[in-house]
């Protein structure tokens, strides 16, 4: 099997397998979330077929078994957990060969926001970040060069933040600007801190994602629970609320058809809302769908772009940590599979088919692996 992240897997042992897909077992191949999981990527729009597009809304945020509460602890006879564990090892768990294969390179840290800094919440005006979390962020920040890298509109992102020493890669990436502060590492490094965007490959799209999001959302309103968020260069279409009480309530067959009802009506309403901007694609995140310009350009391009911006792009000697809990983090996994480097981390308590090399279970087990980054005298050396 070709080993993707050699430099990772040296130090973990040959019997990690962090090759990208991962190997099947009878206990994870084919389990309906994995399966959900893939179709979430990405929909075309022309050829969505309603019943398996259903699946993946259902499955964008899975609900299901629990893992082991202990990072590291092999799963108590749980074979498909067992199985994912063996595959992406925690990284507080494993975090002695992190550091190893991370020694004596210059680190980066790349951090998703909703889901992997502030838990899932209902309300995406709520979902804030704790003071705790931001003291870790900004540890690591006076260490290494580190970029929130969000689906989000970058202001509304900083605003959750508030720590101007970052890099913001805003829109999933489509909105990318320096740090407004200086930070240690930057001082050091002589670069002068900057306010100015960096990079924003969409800008042409701005006036049709402005019309879109007008469209939408008058469109939506129909739909109790649906709401759409502007994130400048791509809109949100949030259906987490959608239906609540159905799902509460979804143990007759009869109640479940109304709850597939509502979220095809809405899936049905955003696909027609769209079907004359061709310029524009369908992605899915958690209960979330996403309207994009239809542009090669997505959080792996942004990972790309902040590298060169770092002066990191031709460096063997970095090591880029990416941490993100979504389906759309994936483009950038799959940029540091690519290129041998660094390491993924999928923040997620359930199994997943991923790109990620390690697994945190959640925003809490993050602030500790800041926490562990900063503290480490192997990678502070
Ligand atoms: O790339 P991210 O920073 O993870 O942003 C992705 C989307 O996150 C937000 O939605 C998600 O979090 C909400 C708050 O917890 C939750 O209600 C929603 O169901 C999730 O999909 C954000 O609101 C979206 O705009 C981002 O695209």
């Amino acid at each position: 099997m070709t080993k993707l992240v050699p430099e990772v897997d040296a130090v973990v042992g040959a019997a990690r397998h962090f090759s990208f897909p991962p190997p099947r077992t009878a206990a994870a191949g084919g389990g309906a979330v994995d399966t959900c999981w893939k179709m979430a990527a990405q929909i075309d729009l022309g050829a969505a077929v309603m019943g398996s597009w259903l699946d993946s809304m259902k499955a964008s945020s899975p609900r299901h078994r629990l893992m082991s509460p202990l990072p590291g602890v092999v799963g108590g006879g749980d074979p498909e957990h067992d199985d994912w564990m063996e595959r992406h090892p925690s990284a507080l768990g494993r975090f002695e060969a992190l550091a190893a294969a991370a020694k004596g390179k210059q680190i980066a840290v790349f951090l998703d926001y909703d889901g992997t800094l502030s838990p899932i919440v209902e309300d995406p005006d709520r979902a804030v970040m704790t003071d705790e979390m931001r003291d870790a962020v900004r540890g690591v920040a006076a260490r290494f060069p580190t970029a929130i890298v969000s689906g989000r509109c970058r202001d509304k992102v900083f605003g959750f933040v508030r720590l101007a020493e970052l890099y913001y890669a805003g829109s999933h990436g489509m909105d990318i600007r320096g740090p407004t502060a200086d930070a240690n590492h930057l001082a050091q490094d002589g670069k002068s801190s900057s306010s100015s965007v960096l990079c924003q490959p969409a800008r042409e799209f701005l006036p049709m994602i402005e019309e879109v999001h007008g469209l939408l959302a008058a469109k939506v309103e129909a739909i109790p629970g649906a709401m759409v968020e502007n994130n400048k260069f791509c809109l949100s279409v949030h259906f987490r609320c959608v239906n609540e009480k159905f799902r509460q309530n979804m143990f007759t067959s009869c109640v479940r058809a109304l709850f597939q009802l509502k979220w095809g009506a809405l899936f049905e309403l955003v696909r027609s809302g769209l079907k004359d901007y061709t310029a524009l694609r369908l992605t899915q995140g958690r209960k979330v769908l996403e309207v994009r310009p239809s542009i090669k350009w997505d959080k792996g391009k942004a990972l790309e772009f902040l590298l060169e911006e770092l002066g990191f792009a031709d460096r063997a000697d970095v090591f880029p940590i990416y941490v993100g809990d979504d389906s759309t983090d994936e483009d950038a996994f799959k940029v540091l599979r690519a290129r041998g480097l660094g390491a993924g981390v999928l923040v997620s308590k359930f199994p997943k088919d991923t790109a990620a090399s390690f697994s945190l279970r959640d925003p809490a087990e993050v602030k500790d692996f800041l926490h562990k980054l900063v503290a480490d005298a192997a990678i502070a050396s």
